[in-house]
């Protein structure tokens, strides 16, 4: 049976695990695609362009939103950011599912868009706010200045947790992951999302016994 993909957005405050859930659900799941988003913040160490972002200049991500090419666009942390249209458009037609890393503001425009019909959207919290502070430097990727800023919008992002139609507290990971991948199970096989029901109902009732 064949069925429209969908646009799974994942947001947290930064730090709460969003990445590493993921890459854990994309290892479960090959088929699914990463939105990889175009960004102006500089790469940080082990960051592949074109895998983890298309790292931009201001001038080209302002031509990209010029163009129309941005199915979303947003200012965080002081750098910008952006889900390019094109690839998920055809990843949709193809019935493949999408996985969106993007902020709040991402996550309301994607629902806002003609294709919010099609988005199943996943807010991760963590189990504290020391908790996440001490994730957040045990990744080791930022100094206590950027922690700082990154605790400061913490709250701001997790004010948006009720637009979400799923919240995750990720305290232990592995029971996280499997919280994710029974939503993505379950959201797979709702009636309205699978294309040829109408047609197999159909079959099953005209057949001969
Ligand atoms: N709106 C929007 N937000 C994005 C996009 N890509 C990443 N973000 C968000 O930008 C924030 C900062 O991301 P990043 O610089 O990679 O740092 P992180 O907080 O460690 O993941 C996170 O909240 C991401 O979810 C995007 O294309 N659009
Ligand atoms: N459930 C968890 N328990 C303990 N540590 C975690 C958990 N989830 C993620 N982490 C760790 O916390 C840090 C931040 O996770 P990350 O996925 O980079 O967050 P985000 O993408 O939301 O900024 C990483 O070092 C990661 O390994």
């Amino acid at each position: 049976m064949d069925r429209t993909g969908l646009l799974i957005i994942l947001s947290s405050p930064s730090g709460a695990g969003k990445t590493t859930l993921a890459r854990r659900l994309m290892e479960w799941d090959p088929a699914l695609g990463f939105s990889v988003s175009a960004t102006t913040r500089p790469p940080r160490a082990g960051e592949v362009d074109g895998q983890h972002y298309h790292f931009t200049s201001l001038e080209e991500f302002r031509a990209m939103i010029e163009a129309d090419q941005m199915l979303e666009h947003a200012e965080v942390f002081g750098n910008f950011y952006g889900s390019p249209r094109g690839p998920v458009e055809i990843a949709m037609r193809e019935g493949r599912d999408t996985l969106f890393d993007v902020d709040w503001q991402g996550g309301q425009q994607i629902r806002a868009s003609a294709l919010g019909g099609h988005v199943v959207s996943i807010f991760v919290l963590p189990p504290s706010l020391s908790e996440l502070e001490r994730r957040l430097r045990a990744r080791g990727q930022d100094s206590d200045k950027v922690i700082e800023g990154r605790m400061e919008k913490s709250r701001a992002e997790i004010s948006h947790w009720a637009e979400y139609d799923y919240v995750l507290v990720n305290d232990d990971l592995d029971e996280t992951e499997a919280r994710l991948r029974a939503i993505l199970t379950a959201e797979r096989l709702r009636r309205d999302r699978m294309g040829g029901l109408g047609a197999f109902v159909k079959g099953l009732m005209e057949e001969d016994r």
